[in-house]
Protein backbone atom coordinates (compact mmCIF):
# COMPACT_ATOMS: atom_id res chain seq x y z
CA UNK A 1 0.00 0.00 0.00
CA UNK A 2 1.00 3.36 -0.74
CA UNK A 3 1.01 7.20 0.56
CA UNK A 4 1.22 9.88 -2.13
CA UNK A 5 1.23 13.32 -1.08
CA UNK A 6 -1.21 12.45 1.30
CA UNK A 7 -2.89 15.46 3.12
CA UNK A 8 -5.83 15.90 5.91
CA UNK A 9 -7.95 18.54 7.08
CA UNK A 10 -10.70 18.67 8.71
CA UNK A 11 -13.61 21.61 7.32
CA UNK A 12 -12.42 23.23 3.99
CA UNK A 13 -10.60 26.21 5.97
CA UNK A 14 -9.25 24.21 8.39
CA UNK A 15 -6.00 24.00 9.75
CA UNK A 16 -3.90 20.81 7.92
CA UNK A 17 -3.14 17.91 10.51
CA UNK A 18 -0.78 15.96 8.00
CA UNK A 19 0.66 17.05 4.41
CA UNK A 20 2.65 15.71 2.32
CA UNK A 21 2.85 12.28 3.96
CA UNK A 22 4.55 9.92 1.59
CA UNK A 23 4.38 6.20 3.02
CA UNK A 24 4.97 2.77 1.62
CA UNK A 25 3.97 -0.06 3.42
CA UNK A 26 4.94 -3.51 2.41
CA UNK A 27 3.07 -6.76 3.06
CA UNK A 28 4.31 -9.34 6.86
CA UNK A 29 5.52 -6.03 8.54
CA UNK A 30 4.53 -4.87 11.91
CA UNK A 31 5.03 -0.48 11.68
CA UNK A 32 4.54 1.42 14.55
CA UNK A 33 3.42 5.03 14.34
CA UNK A 34 4.16 7.52 17.14
CA UNK A 35 3.96 11.27 17.76
CA UNK A 36 2.72 13.73 20.39
CA UNK A 37 -0.90 13.94 21.75
CA UNK A 38 -3.20 15.50 18.99
CA UNK A 39 -0.40 15.90 16.63
CA UNK A 40 -2.72 13.16 14.10
CA UNK A 41 -1.93 9.19 15.00
CA UNK A 42 -5.47 8.87 14.59
CA UNK A 43 -5.62 10.42 11.91
CA UNK A 44 -3.27 9.21 10.12
CA UNK A 45 -4.41 5.58 10.78
CA UNK A 46 -8.47 6.14 9.70
CA UNK A 47 -6.89 7.68 6.63
CA UNK A 48 -4.43 3.67 5.98
CA UNK A 49 -7.90 2.07 7.26
CA UNK A 50 -9.80 3.43 4.60
CA UNK A 51 -12.33 4.79 6.63
CA UNK A 52 -11.58 8.57 6.09
CA UNK A 53 -10.59 9.87 2.93
CA UNK A 54 -7.51 12.24 1.91
CA UNK A 55 -8.27 16.22 1.71
CA UNK A 56 -5.58 15.71 -0.86
CA UNK A 57 -2.72 13.58 -2.65
CA UNK A 58 -3.21 9.56 -3.12
CA UNK A 59 -3.87 6.12 -1.32
CA UNK A 60 -3.37 2.85 -3.37
CA UNK A 61 -3.06 -0.36 -2.92
CA UNK A 62 -4.84 -1.48 -0.14
CA UNK A 63 -6.59 -4.66 -0.66
CA UNK A 64 -10.29 -5.89 0.30
CA UNK A 65 -9.16 -7.73 3.86
CA UNK A 66 -8.83 -4.42 6.53
CA UNK A 67 -9.60 -4.21 9.70
CA UNK A 68 -9.76 -1.24 12.04
CA UNK A 69 -9.79 -1.09 15.81
CA UNK A 70 -10.61 2.49 17.30
CA UNK A 71 -9.48 3.78 20.29
CA UNK A 72 -12.85 3.34 21.62
CA UNK A 73 -15.22 0.85 20.55
CA UNK A 74 -18.93 1.19 21.22
CA UNK A 75 -21.46 -0.09 19.08
CA UNK A 76 -25.20 0.82 19.22
CA UNK A 77 -26.27 -2.00 17.86
CA UNK A 78 -29.23 -4.63 18.35
CA UNK A 79 -26.52 -7.95 19.34
CA UNK A 80 -25.27 -9.91 21.76
CA UNK A 81 -21.23 -9.31 21.80
CA UNK A 82 -21.49 -13.09 20.42
CA UNK A 83 -24.26 -12.36 17.78
CA UNK A 84 -22.60 -9.13 16.31
CA UNK A 85 -19.22 -11.38 16.07
CA UNK A 86 -21.34 -14.01 13.80
CA UNK A 87 -23.03 -11.29 11.80
CA UNK A 88 -19.79 -9.82 10.71
CA UNK A 89 -18.66 -13.40 10.12
CA UNK A 90 -21.75 -14.26 7.51
CA UNK A 91 -20.92 -10.50 5.83
CA UNK A 92 -17.58 -11.58 5.32
CA UNK A 93 -18.80 -14.69 3.76
CA UNK A 94 -18.76 -17.70 6.39
CA UNK A 95 -21.22 -20.15 6.57
CA UNK A 96 -23.52 -19.64 9.91
CA UNK A 97 -22.22 -22.18 11.61
CA UNK A 98 -18.92 -21.56 10.84
CA UNK A 99 -19.46 -17.68 11.70
CA UNK A 100 -21.06 -18.47 15.49
CA UNK A 101 -17.70 -20.92 16.33
CA UNK A 102 -15.45 -18.23 14.75
CA UNK A 103 -16.89 -15.71 16.93
CA UNK A 104 -17.24 -17.90 19.59
CA UNK A 105 -13.35 -18.73 19.08
CA UNK A 106 -12.02 -15.24 19.41
CA UNK A 107 -14.10 -14.27 22.18
CA UNK A 108 -13.07 -17.05 24.43
CA UNK A 109 -9.40 -16.21 23.10
CA UNK A 110 -9.78 -12.29 24.40
CA UNK A 111 -11.00 -13.93 27.51
CA UNK A 112 -15.02 -12.29 27.12
CA UNK A 113 -16.46 -15.82 26.76
CA UNK A 114 -18.64 -14.62 29.63
CA UNK A 115 -20.13 -12.10 27.89
CA UNK A 116 -20.62 -13.70 24.41
CA UNK A 117 -24.66 -13.52 25.48
CA UNK A 118 -24.31 -9.56 26.63
CA UNK A 119 -26.07 -6.84 24.67
CA UNK A 120 -23.37 -4.44 23.29
CA UNK A 121 -24.72 -1.55 24.93
CA UNK A 122 -23.89 -3.33 28.32
CA UNK A 123 -20.54 -4.28 27.73
CA UNK A 124 -18.04 -2.98 30.09
CA UNK A 125 -15.17 -0.54 28.69
CA UNK A 126 -13.17 -3.23 28.61
CA UNK A 127 -14.84 -5.92 27.07
CA UNK A 128 -16.65 -3.52 24.47
CA UNK A 129 -12.74 -3.47 23.33
CA UNK A 130 -12.05 -7.23 23.34
CA UNK A 131 -14.95 -7.15 21.13
CA UNK A 132 -13.77 -4.60 19.21
CA UNK A 133 -10.70 -6.54 18.66
CA UNK A 134 -12.41 -10.18 17.95
CA UNK A 135 -14.04 -8.52 15.30
CA UNK A 136 -11.07 -6.59 13.43
CA UNK A 137 -9.15 -10.67 13.54
CA UNK A 138 -12.37 -12.56 12.80
CA UNK A 139 -11.65 -11.58 8.97
CA UNK A 140 -8.00 -12.72 8.96
CA UNK A 141 -7.15 -9.20 7.33
CA UNK A 142 -4.23 -8.29 5.62
CA UNK A 143 -4.31 -4.85 6.74
CA UNK A 144 -4.89 -4.51 10.50
CA UNK A 145 -4.82 -0.87 11.71
CA UNK A 146 -4.86 -0.70 15.60
CA UNK A 147 -5.68 2.60 17.29
CA UNK A 148 -4.25 2.22 20.87
CA UNK A 149 -6.52 -1.31 21.01
CA UNK A 150 -4.51 -1.94 24.04
CA UNK A 151 -6.43 0.41 26.21
CA UNK A 152 -8.68 -0.84 28.92
CA UNK A 153 -7.65 -4.51 28.44
CA UNK A 154 -6.43 -6.65 30.74
CA UNK A 155 -2.87 -7.71 30.97
CA UNK A 156 -4.18 -11.38 29.37
CA UNK A 157 -5.98 -9.79 26.82
CA UNK A 158 -2.76 -7.39 26.22
CA UNK A 159 -1.03 -10.63 25.71
CA UNK A 160 -3.07 -12.13 23.22
CA UNK A 161 -3.26 -9.01 21.01
CA UNK A 162 0.40 -8.90 21.23
CA UNK A 163 0.23 -12.30 20.15
CA UNK A 164 -2.24 -12.38 17.72
CA UNK A 165 -0.62 -9.13 16.16
CA UNK A 166 2.63 -11.29 15.71
CA UNK A 167 0.94 -14.23 14.05
CA UNK A 168 -0.51 -11.76 11.85
CA UNK A 169 2.47 -10.90 10.25
CA UNK A 170 3.83 -13.65 10.26
CA UNK A 171 0.46 -14.55 8.26
CA UNK A 172 1.84 -11.80 5.63
CA UNK A 173 -0.53 -9.03 6.80
CA UNK A 174 0.54 -5.30 7.13
CA UNK A 175 -0.20 -4.39 11.09
CA UNK A 176 -0.02 -0.67 11.32
CA UNK A 177 -0.38 0.01 15.08
CA UNK A 178 -0.06 3.47 17.93
CA UNK A 179 0.48 2.50 21.60
CA UNK A 180 1.24 4.87 24.51
CA UNK A 181 3.39 1.97 25.77
CA UNK A 182 6.94 2.59 23.37
CA UNK A 183 7.86 -0.96 24.79
CA UNK A 184 4.82 -2.17 23.03
CA UNK A 185 5.75 -5.33 20.56
CA UNK A 186 9.12 -3.68 20.63
CA UNK A 187 11.83 -6.05 19.36
CA UNK A 188 9.11 -7.11 16.38
CA UNK A 189 8.49 -4.22 14.79
CA UNK A 190 10.02 -3.53 11.36
CA UNK A 191 9.00 0.22 10.83
CA UNK A 192 8.48 3.29 12.86
CA UNK A 193 7.27 6.66 11.91
CA UNK A 194 6.55 9.69 13.96
CA UNK A 195 3.90 12.25 13.19
CA UNK A 196 5.77 15.37 13.82
CA UNK A 197 4.00 18.96 12.85
CA UNK A 198 2.42 18.16 9.59
CA UNK A 199 4.40 15.36 8.35
CA UNK A 200 5.29 11.72 8.72
CA UNK A 201 8.76 11.13 9.80
CA UNK A 202 10.82 7.84 10.42
CA UNK A 203 11.48 6.92 14.09
CA UNK A 204 14.41 4.69 15.85
CA UNK A 205 12.88 1.39 16.95
CA UNK A 206 13.01 0.65 20.27
CA UNK A 207 16.16 -1.44 21.32
CA UNK A 208 15.41 -5.39 21.96
CA UNK A 209 17.95 -5.89 24.83
CA UNK A 210 16.15 -2.80 26.19
CA UNK A 211 12.53 -3.77 25.54
CA UNK A 212 12.62 -7.50 23.93
CA UNK A 213 8.58 -7.22 23.50
CA UNK A 214 6.73 -10.76 23.30
CA UNK A 215 8.15 -13.86 23.67
CA UNK A 216 6.66 -17.11 22.39
CA UNK A 217 7.38 -20.58 24.51
CA UNK A 218 7.65 -23.46 22.11
CA UNK A 219 7.15 -26.92 23.34
CA UNK A 220 8.50 -29.39 21.57
CA UNK A 221 9.72 -33.26 21.72
CA UNK A 222 11.82 -35.80 19.96
CA UNK A 223 13.28 -39.14 20.80
CA UNK A 224 14.54 -39.97 24.02
CA UNK A 225 18.05 -38.07 24.32
CA UNK A 226 18.11 -36.40 21.75
CA UNK A 227 19.85 -32.82 21.85
CA UNK A 228 18.59 -29.66 20.39
CA UNK A 229 20.11 -28.45 16.79
CA UNK A 230 23.03 -26.36 16.80
CA UNK A 231 22.41 -22.43 15.83
CA UNK A 232 19.21 -22.58 16.38
CA UNK A 233 17.86 -18.99 15.38
CA UNK A 234 16.87 -16.59 17.79
CA UNK A 235 19.08 -17.35 20.31
CA UNK A 236 16.08 -19.67 22.16
CA UNK A 237 16.22 -19.99 25.90
CA UNK A 238 15.64 -23.46 27.24
CA UNK A 239 17.53 -26.86 27.15
CA UNK A 240 16.03 -30.64 25.76
CA UNK A 241 15.42 -33.04 29.09
CA UNK A 242 16.65 -36.30 28.28
CA UNK A 243 13.02 -37.38 28.17
CA UNK A 244 13.36 -35.89 24.71
CA UNK A 245 11.01 -33.04 25.60
CA UNK A 246 11.95 -29.06 25.20
CA UNK A 247 10.65 -25.92 26.00
CA UNK A 248 12.57 -22.80 24.19
CA UNK A 249 11.60 -19.20 24.83
CA UNK A 250 12.12 -16.62 22.05
CA UNK A 251 11.64 -13.64 20.85
CA UNK A 252 8.23 -13.41 19.64
CA UNK A 253 9.57 -11.93 15.63
CA UNK A 254 11.93 -15.37 16.06
CA UNK A 255 9.41 -17.73 16.85
CA UNK A 256 8.40 -18.36 12.98
CA UNK A 257 12.56 -19.27 12.32
CA UNK A 258 12.54 -21.26 15.34
CA UNK A 259 9.72 -23.25 13.96
CA UNK A 260 11.10 -24.30 10.84
CA UNK A 261 14.33 -25.04 12.15
CA UNK A 262 12.91 -27.57 14.71
CA UNK A 263 10.43 -29.19 12.02
CA UNK A 264 13.09 -29.25 9.46
CA UNK A 265 15.86 -31.03 11.94
CA UNK A 266 17.46 -33.98 11.33
CA UNK A 267 15.47 -35.78 13.12
CA UNK A 268 12.52 -33.76 13.05
CA UNK A 269 10.97 -32.16 16.21
CA UNK A 270 7.24 -32.45 17.04
CA UNK A 271 5.91 -29.35 17.69
CA UNK A 272 3.01 -29.94 20.51
CA UNK A 273 2.59 -26.30 21.83
CA UNK A 274 2.97 -22.85 21.30
CA UNK A 275 2.03 -20.28 23.71
CA UNK A 276 2.67 -16.88 24.70
CA UNK A 277 5.80 -16.78 27.58
CA UNK A 278 4.39 -15.66 30.35
CA UNK A 279 0.69 -16.92 29.87
CA UNK A 280 -0.86 -19.49 32.42
CA UNK A 281 1.54 -22.35 32.67
CA UNK A 282 0.49 -25.11 30.83
CA UNK A 283 -2.38 -23.67 29.00
CA UNK A 284 -2.59 -23.16 24.88
CA UNK A 285 -2.32 -19.17 23.79
CA UNK A 286 -6.09 -19.43 22.73
CA UNK A 287 -7.09 -19.75 26.36
CA UNK A 288 -10.81 -19.20 27.74
CA UNK A 289 -11.19 -17.90 31.03
CA UNK A 290 -13.01 -14.87 32.28
CA UNK A 291 -11.46 -11.26 32.40
N1 LIG B 1 -13.32 14.66 13.25
C1 LIG B 1 -12.55 15.73 13.51
N2 LIG B 1 -13.01 16.98 13.31
C2 LIG B 1 -12.23 18.05 13.56
N3 LIG B 1 -10.98 18.00 14.02
C3 LIG B 1 -10.47 16.78 14.26
C4 LIG B 1 -11.22 15.58 14.02
N4 LIG B 1 -10.44 14.52 14.33
C5 LIG B 1 -9.27 15.03 14.75
N5 LIG B 1 -9.28 16.37 14.71
C6 LIG B 1 -8.16 17.26 15.07
O1 LIG B 1 -7.01 16.82 14.37
C7 LIG B 1 -5.86 16.93 15.21
C8 LIG B 1 -5.19 15.57 15.29
O2 LIG B 1 -6.07 14.68 15.99
P1 LIG B 1 -5.78 13.12 16.11
O3 LIG B 1 -6.85 12.54 16.96
O4 LIG B 1 -5.55 12.58 14.77
O5 LIG B 1 -4.39 13.16 16.90
P2 LIG B 1 -3.69 12.03 17.80
O6 LIG B 1 -2.23 12.21 17.61
O7 LIG B 1 -4.27 10.71 17.49
O8 LIG B 1 -4.13 12.47 19.26
P3 LIG B 1 -4.11 11.62 20.64
O9 LIG B 1 -2.69 11.32 20.94
O10 LIG B 1 -4.67 12.60 21.64
O11 LIG B 1 -4.96 10.41 20.43
C9 LIG B 1 -6.33 17.47 16.55
O12 LIG B 1 -6.12 18.85 16.56
C10 LIG B 1 -7.80 17.14 16.55
O13 LIG B 1 -8.51 18.10 17.30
Amino acid sequence: MRLRGVGRRYGLAGPWVLRGVDLDLPARALVRVEGANGTGKSTLLRLLAGIDAPSEGRITGRGPRTAYVPERFSAALPFTAAGYLAHLGRIHGLRPADAAARASGRLTRFGAAAHAGTPLAELSKGTSQKVAVAQALLAEPELLVLDEAWTGLDTEARGELDLAVVERVAAGATVVYVDHDPHRLAGAVDAAYRVEGQALVPAPLAAPDAAPGPRILIEATCAPGTPLPARLPGAPEGTAAPDGTARLTVPAAHSDALLGALLTARPPWHISQVTAAGARAGRPASRDGAP
